[in-house]
């Protein structure tokens, strides 16, 4: 039987055979993510909207950083909030680029929209204290908070003891601990560019990416 969403451990493990199998790289996969990720952004945003994207030492950080570029690229005001030092080859590089691109380093006096790209499946909790502090600003904002993939500091029950996440955009698949979320949280699943037949061995039912590639579940 079909099941209608993975466990972060699942999802790895589909996100890593797609990777083998059929050569996409791990940047080929932060393209289409970070787009995603600005055009929900961009929906929530307007001219004057001012943006800051938290971003940790990671591919769910890489991610952030395409959507910083994206969207200083159509012209938006985005801010980077570089929480520890970007040293990983593929977010270092996106970070060069999103900077080029105008993204501008540190956190404004406000913010309209906050993007956590703090951490994504890989996060351990307890979380570091310069996460502590930058979650904790975001939450005592006025911000709309939006998280990439997973909320950063999410417990496995789905309690929300990090980031207080008003959207979140999910990547590829739905995830188990994402139903347990409190109601009022919206989520989206992007397409990441895995084939049917990835989702078929895995058992799990491939959304309808051919008709939107940014849903609403
Ligand atoms: N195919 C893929 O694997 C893709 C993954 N992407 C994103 O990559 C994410 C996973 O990326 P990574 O595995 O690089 O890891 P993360 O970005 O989740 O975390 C980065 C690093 O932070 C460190 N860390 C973990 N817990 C910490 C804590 N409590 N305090 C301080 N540092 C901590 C760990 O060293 C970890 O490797 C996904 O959630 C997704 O958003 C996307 O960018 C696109 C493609
Ligand atoms: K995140």
């Amino acid at each position: 039987m079909q099941v209608t969403s993975l466990s972060l451990e699942a999802f790895k493990e589909m996100d890593y055979w797609a990777v083998e199998k059929y050569n996409l790289s791990i940047e080929l996969m932060m393209e289409n993510a970070g787009l995603q990720l600005a055009r929900l952004i961009a929906k929530k945003a307007n001219e004057s909207s001012v943006i800051t994207i938290g971003v940790g030492n990671g591919n769910n950080g890489g991610g952030g950083l395409v959507a910083a570029r994206r969207l200083a690229a159509w012209g938006f005001n985005v801010n980077l909030d570089l929480v520890v030092p970007i040293t990983k080859d593929l977010p270092k590089a996106q970070l060069e680029r999103a900077l080029l691109f105008g993204a501008k380093e540190g956190i404004p006096e406000t913010t309209d929209i906050w993007v956590d790209a703090y951490l994504g499946f890989s996060q351990r909790l307890p979380l570091s204290d310069a996460f502590v502090k930058s979650i904790a600003l975001a939450n005592a904002s006025s911000a709309f908070r939006i998280s990439l993939d997973i909320p950063v500091g999410i417990s496995k029950d789905g309690e929300l003891l990090g980031f207080k996440a008003n959207q979140v955009m999910t990547l590829a698949a739905p995830k188990t601990i994402l139903e347990k979320l409190p109601n009022e949280v919206e989520v989206f699943m992007a397409d990441l560019g895995i084939p049917k037949s990835v989702y078929e061995h895995f058992n799990i039912k491939m959304p309808n990416f051919k008709e939107h590639q940014l849903i609403a579940l």
